[in-house]
This record gives structure tokens, C-alpha cells and sequence, in this order.
């Protein structure tokens, strides 16, 4: 029997880019399990528990997880402030690769008073020599004053023990908060993009057939600050892209006067309903990408 003793909020922040969806994909996209159940913390939400020995580690989301690429630095910051306030440890993520510019400057300005240990994790190992490393670290270490720093790479799961390791550490005395399970949403989305997509092909009699592809581009729940107004009280707000090869396929996809994407939009939605046992608003927009399939910049961008 596991003493259940120690925990922590964990909470990944980092200037778009620096690959923290990936990292939290990483960390616990092999522990996922088929639980819907999406613990609220006061501002931030926990998107997936990892158990590990005697310590519980909730990751809160990242916002580019659910939000489109043109988050901005001010979402970013808005971000960091809400991870100030809620998590115990804070893992500043890096792109190896890149410059320490201006956005790095800020975030470590906004973190220099923060009560929790900072971590930097040196992400993107795989793109970088070991001198360029060294250099990154004396570069960083000047910036604020790091718990530990950490190179890892996050795509292809790169030194994860060590941040594993740390994690386990560092938690703290707290009992457990959740469950055994390791929880998380993403099997609702990807439940979601399946759903969808089944609809335009049957909606469509499979005319549409294989160059179409959905991706989730906003998924908020009430009470978030990107909750639209006009979504129903106490639902989730979902934003799904269709992306087709073809303007051809765009044009039937609408149908005559926007009918067939209307009719497909309310039957995915009163299934995402059904799926999520709460009220569902579901946007969707189709987007013509020639040859997606063949351009590694869309692969990324759907997590293909
Ligand atoms: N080569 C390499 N690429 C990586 C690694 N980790 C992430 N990437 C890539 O870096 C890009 C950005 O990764 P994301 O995980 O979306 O970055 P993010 O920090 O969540 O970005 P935002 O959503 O914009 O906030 C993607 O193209 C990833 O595939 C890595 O370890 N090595």
C-alpha cells in the first residue's frame, strides 16, 4: 500500500513555442485513462494526475493546449499570474534552440518574487549541441534563480527520469487531493474530433471522404476567462477547425445557404452533449489547406 502523503500542483510556463503542450503530452499522455471527471482549481483547471511512488502531481492546463497559435504574450502572462497564485512548482520551459529575447526577460522579471521553486527545463535537446547547453544554462542562471535545471526533449521523450525525479522530490507534505486514477480531458477531445468527423462524412454521403481532418482549437468551460457570453450557463465551449483539400469540398460541406455545416454543427453538438452530460456550444470552421496531408507545418499544428 502506497502512503498517498505528498503532492503537487505543477504548472508549466514558457513563451509560445517553447513546447510545453508536448512536455504535458509527454508527461501524461501515457498515463491516460478513460475518466471524464475535470477537476477545477479556483481561476486554472488540472488537465491530467500523474501518480508516481508517494506523490500526486496534478499538471494545470497550459493555455496553448485548448487556444489557437497566435497566443500572445499577454495570454501568456495572464497565464503565469494565475500559476503563481495556484501551483507549488513551477517548470519554466525553454526552447534550447532559440534566443533568450525580450518575452524571456519579462517572465523572468514576473517570476523573480515567486514563493514556489522555478525550475527551468531546457526543452528541445534533440536540436541542440551540448556546447550550445552549457551556454543556454549561464545564460539562464543570470535571469533568476533556478531550484534546477533540467534539459530534456519533450517530442521524443527525452531525459524525463531526471524531472520525474525532481518532481517526486520537491511535492509536497500534502495528502493526496484526488483520486487513484490518473484523470485527464483528452479523451474527450479526441471523442470529440471523432464525432464530428463522423457526421460530415455521413452527413455528406462520404463525398468529403479522406482529405478532411478536425482539429479542436477551444475547448473552455464556464466559468473560464475565454467563456463566450452567449454559451449556455454551466457548459463547455467547443472550436473546432475542418480542415478539407479542396474549395470543392468546402462548397458541400456548407451545402446550399450554409444548410449541410449547419445541420452537421447541430447534430455533432447534440452528441458532444450527450457525450459530456452538460450543455455543449459548438462552433466550426472550415478551412481549405491544398495538400495538407504533405505539409509537416499542419501535421504539427493537428498533432498528427
Ligand atoms: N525538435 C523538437 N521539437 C519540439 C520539442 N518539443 C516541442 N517541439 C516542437 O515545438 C513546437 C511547439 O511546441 P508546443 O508544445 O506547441 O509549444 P507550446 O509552448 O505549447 O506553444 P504554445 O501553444 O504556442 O504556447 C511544435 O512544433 C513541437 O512539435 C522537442 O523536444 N524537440
Amino acid at each position: 500500500m502506497v502512503e498517498k502523503r505528498r503532492s503537487a500542483t505543477v504548472a508549466l510556463v514558457g513563451l509560445p513555442n517553447s513546447g510545453k503542450s508536448t512536455l504535458l503530452n509527454t508527461l501524461v499522455g501515457e498515463k491516460l485513462a478513460a475518466v471524464s471527471q475535470m477537476p477545477q482549481t479556483t481561476r486554472g483547471r488540472i488537465t491530467g494526475i500523474v501518480n508516481r511512488g508517494e506523490a500526486q502531481l496534478a499538471f494545470l492546463d497550459t493555455p496553448g493546449v485548448h487556444l489557437a497559435r497566435h497566443a500572445l504574450n499577454q495570454r501568456m502572462l495572464h497565464y503565469v499570474d494565475m500559476a503563481l497564485d495556484e501551483a507549488d512548482l513551477l517548470l519554466w520551459v525553454v526552447d534550447a534552440s532559440g534566443f533568450l529575447g525580450p518575452g524571456e526577460r519579462e517572465l523572468a522579471k514576473r517570476l523573480q518574487g515567486a514563493r514556489q521553486p522555478v525550475y527551468l527545463v531546457l526543452n528541445k535537446l534533440d536540436l541542440v549541441s551540448k556546447g550550445t547547453l552549457l551556454e543556454k544554462i549561464a545564460e539562464y542562471k543570470d535571469l533568476l534563480e533556478f531550484r534546477e535545471i533540467v534539459p530534456v526533449g519533450a517530442k521524443l521523450a527525452q531525459n524525463l527520469d531526471p524531472l520525474w525525479a525532481i518532481l517526486e522530490r520537491d511535492a509536497l507534505d500534502h495528502e493526496w487531493s484526488y483520486g487513484d486514477e490518473t484523470f485527464t480531458d483528452q479523451t474527450e477531445r479526441t471523442m470529440a474530433t471523432e464525432f464530428i468527423r463522423e457526421k460530415i462524412l455521413r452527413k455528406t454521403r462520404e463525398e468529403v471522404p479522406h482529405g478532411v481532418a478536425v482539429a479542436i482549437q477551444a475547448w473552455v468551460e464556464a466559468g473560464e476567462a475565454d467563456y463566450p457570453e452567449d454559451a449556455p450557463e454551466g457548459g463547455t465551449y467547443i472550436e473546432a477547425q475542418i480542415l478539407v483539400e479542396r474549395a470543392g469540398h468546402r462548397k458541400i460541406l456548407l451545402g446550399s445557404g450554409g444548410e449541410m455545416i449547419k445541420d452537421i454543427r447541430q447534430s455533432a453538438q447534440r452528441e458532444l452533449k450527450k457525450l459530456l452530460q452538460r450543455p455543449v456550444r459548438l462552433a466550426l470552421h472550415i478551412k481549405v489547406a491544398e495538400g495538407w496531408r504533405d505539409r509537416p507545418d499542419q501535421l504539427d499544428k493537428l498533432n498528427l
